[in-house]
């Protein structure tokens, strides 16, 4: 947290400010594993994700508009100027929007809590399925499985997309953030999946311009916002190993940590190793993706 900027909100790992009439949007080394905020940081972790949603943001252009006005420091505003080496390569400055209520989801491959659903019902966000899909089942066509935003800490609730158009009252704006939703996250795959990374599904929040424009907002497409998969080692039919976080989960659920998921205990701090091998796979993800070395 960066006392002296006008604070608005923090999420797990970043924190929202005012500038202005504008908004900062900082990314923090922090690391989130089983729910949990842990204690030890990712060195260069939020500045590795904040230039991977810039070079994302570029990748899309031409199918939506953005919301980020520059992530240079030198281009902000003169009031950050104190604060410019902590905030270089982390912060976006971004046109402040109204911000529409819905996590828009795309899923590419099924896991998670849309794998849940499919065991119990053979569909996903009500949408039904091909039979004989597993746990990492690459998916034909991506699919929109839309939540509302939950409370802080709660789960976002997953809703069918007629609940959608419902509850936001607007179902052309639905039908346009599916639309849009899928668009750029069946570019995002392919681009992913040429450079060795499976992108199996992520989470879009867009909002609107003063005159109505649809814009994409947040950050996008990172190991944050999406799982990330090795594509290498991809095995429909098991949990897929996540591309940044395996290490830390692995260590964290072996006898080595002393620590228990099903405990109500936070988890103990990360070995430097395990800190140090986390932060290679995020400098490796940024690498592979943008095919410019991390500095
Ligand atoms: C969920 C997310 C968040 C991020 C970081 C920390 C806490 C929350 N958030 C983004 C906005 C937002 N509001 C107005 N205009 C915008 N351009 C954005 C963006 N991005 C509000 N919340």
């Amino acid at each position: 947290m960066i006392t002296g900027l006008n604070h608005l909100a923090s999420g797990k790992i970043r924190d929202l400010y005012a500038v202005g009439g504008d908004l900062l949007l900082v990314a923090s080394d922090r690391i989130s594993a089983y729910d949990y905020v842990l204690e030890s940081e990712i060195p260069d972790k939020g500045r590795i994700l904040t230039q991977l949603s810039m070079w994302w943001f570029g990748q899309l252009a031409d199918l939506v508009p953005n919301h980020v006005l520059t992530a240079d420091v030198d281009e902000f505003p003169a009031e950050l100027a104190p604060y410019k080496d902590e905030l270089r390569g982390r912060a976006m400055l971004c046109r402040r929007l109204a911000m529409v209520p819905v996590e828009c989801v795309a899923r590419g491959y099924l896991t998670g809590s849309g794998l849940a659903e499919y065991e119990k019902n053979g569909t996903a966000n009500g949408v039904p399925l091909p039979a004989g899909l597993v746990d990492g089942s690459r998916l034909d066509r991506p699919i929109f499985t839309p939540a509302m935003k939950a409370e802080v800490g709660a789960h976002d609730e997953n809703v069918t997309f007629e609940e959608m158009a419902e509850r936001t009252g607007d179902p052309e704006l639905a039908a346009r953030l599916k639309d849009l939703t899928l668009a750029v996250y069946s570019r995002a795959r392919d681009i992913a999946e040429g450079r060795g990374i499976l992108l199996a599904d992520t989470k879009f929040e867009f909002g609107r311009l003063p005159g109505g424009t649809l814009v994409l907002a947040d950050e996008v497409l990172t190991p944050d916002s999406s799982r990330f998969w090795p594509a290498d080692q991809w095995h429909p039919g098991r949990a897929q190993p996540s591309f940044d976080k395996q290490y830390v989960r692995d260590w964290l659920t072996s006898p080595a940590s002393g620590w228990d998921p099903r405990s109500d205990t936070p988890p103990p701090a990360l070995p430097e190793e395990v800190v140090q091998a986390t932060r290679a796979r995020y400098v490796e993800a940024y690498e592979r993706l943008t095919g410019v070395k991390f500095v």
